[in-house]
């Protein structure tokens, strides 16, 4: 008999989080669960921590303690709240952690994960892309392992595994294009958050689903290749393929490039993060290629989705531009969320707020939590002001 490996879900109400429930549960003679978190729904939280019986359960709302523990009385699961609780969440001793937050506010439980060595299976892109190289460093110190779950770097991950740099000669990174593939400019002026929050192809939250719309997500997922994989800025390339079937490419020096293909569904690249290097089974729905007919590729349009151009330009001047990026895209997509802003204003906001604050040498975590709290207050005060 193996012994159970214990998993702590981050974000577990979410998309990604609800798709590991799904797998936890259909795996629960291998997996068990320690925490679980979420950020204000506490009563999905509650019934996800009954369900898989987990040891703990943290609102990141410090408001919302009160309302944790009466809908968790009557159950020996731990809870907590606020900051410091998912701190001490990801610093509990669970052999693998999800890290399912969304958004730079996942970076601080993150790092404390990475800081105890543990296994993190990562979905929360927008760590890596502020964090950046500090983050890889303490992954590096601490000997943690990092596995990613966004599921173009899964795939590059599961094609890529053991391959010295220098026998790589391109990543080739697929995007779907979003629901915008073939509006016009003048077309995305006008566009709705319902029509913007319609991706073609995948479930998934709010702010991931619009930085589809704006293809923002596929310049945070370049920058998130760069720091996953050793391979320089230029040879990532990001092209349009709008099945989203095969979920990303490696050419090697050979000339060969290998793949990795799968129906859209995060359970995959998910169960890859839990069973490395094993694998799993997950009824996702299977590929059927006659039905399929063709897979299309094209060149990505920057003049249509500048934010794939702003987010080239902060791989390759560095530092803190990516932070900068970031946070101002996090800020922005939310006041389009909120009818504040106009579709395409989120780009021209993110550039402005980058070329006001610019960027430095990045040296420390700390100035990422400074440039991160600073960004949002300028990008903040910027959307009143227009
Ligand atoms: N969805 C997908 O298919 C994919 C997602 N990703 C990445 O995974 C991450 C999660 O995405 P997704 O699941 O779509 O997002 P969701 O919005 O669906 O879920 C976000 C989760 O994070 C919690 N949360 C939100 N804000 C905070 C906060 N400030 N502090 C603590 N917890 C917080 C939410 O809790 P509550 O419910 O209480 O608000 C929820 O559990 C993102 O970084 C995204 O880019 C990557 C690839 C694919
Ligand atoms: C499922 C996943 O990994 C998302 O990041 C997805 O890639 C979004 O689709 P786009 O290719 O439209 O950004
Ligand atoms: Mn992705």
């Amino acid at each position: 008999m193996t012994l159970k490996k214990s998993v702590s879900v981050f974000g577990v109400t979410g998309s990604i989080g609800t798709s590991t429930v799904d797998i936890l549960r259909n795996h629960s003679d291998k997996y068990s669960v320690d925490a679980v978190t979420a950020h204000r729904n506490v009563q999905s939280l509650a019934s996800i921590a009954k369900d898989l019986n987990a040891r703990c359960a943290v609102i990141g709302d410090p408001d919302l303690f009160h309302e944790l523990r009466e809908a968790l009385a009557g159950t020996d699961i731990e809870v907590g709240a606020g900051e410091t609780a998912l701190i001490e969440a990801a610093e509990r001793p669970s052999d693998i952690v999800i890290a399912a937050i969304v958004g730079a506010a996942g970076l601080k439980p993150t790092l404390a994960a990475i800081r105890r060595g543990a296994r993190v299976g990562l979905a929360n892109k927008e760590t890596l892309v502020c964090a950046g190289a500090l983050m890889t460093a303490e992954v590096a110190k601490h000997n943690a392992t990092l596995i990613p779950v966004d599921s173009e770097h899964s795939a590059i991950f599961q094609v890529l595994e053991d391959k010295a740099d220098k026998q790589v000669d391109r990543i080739l990174l697929t995007a779907s294009g979003g629901p915008f593939r073939e509006r016009s400019l003048v077309d995305m002026k006008s566009v709705t958050r319902k029509q913007a929050l319609a991706h073609p192809n995948w479930e998934m939250g709010a702010k991931i689903s619009i930085d589809s719309a704006t293809m923002m997500n596929k310049g945070l997922e370049l920058i998130e290749a760069w720091h996953l994989f050793p391979v320089a800025e230029e040879r990532i390339e990001i092209v349009v393929h709008p099945q989203s079937v095969v979920h990303s490419m490696v050419e090697y020096c050979d000339g060969s490039v290998l793949a990795q293909l799968g129906s859209p569904d995060m359970r995959t690249p998910i169960a890859y993060a839990l069973a490395w290097p094993d694998r799993i089974k997950v009824d996702v729905p299977r590929l059927d290629f006659a039905m399929i007919g063709s897979l299309n590729f094209q060149k990505p349009d920057t003049n249509r989705f500048p934010a794939l151009r702003l987010a080239r330009q902060a791989l390759q001047e560095g530092g803190t531009l990516p932070t900068v990026l970031n946070g101002a895209n996090e800020v922005a997509v939310e006041a389009f969320l909120q009818d504040k802003i106009g579709f395409l204003e989120i780009a021209e906001i993110v550039e402005t707020v980058m070329e006001k604050i610019g960027r430095e040498d990045l040296t420390s975590l700390n100035q990422v939590f400074e440039t991160d709290a600073l960004v949002r207050r300028q990008t903040a005060a910027h959307i009143a002001a227009v």
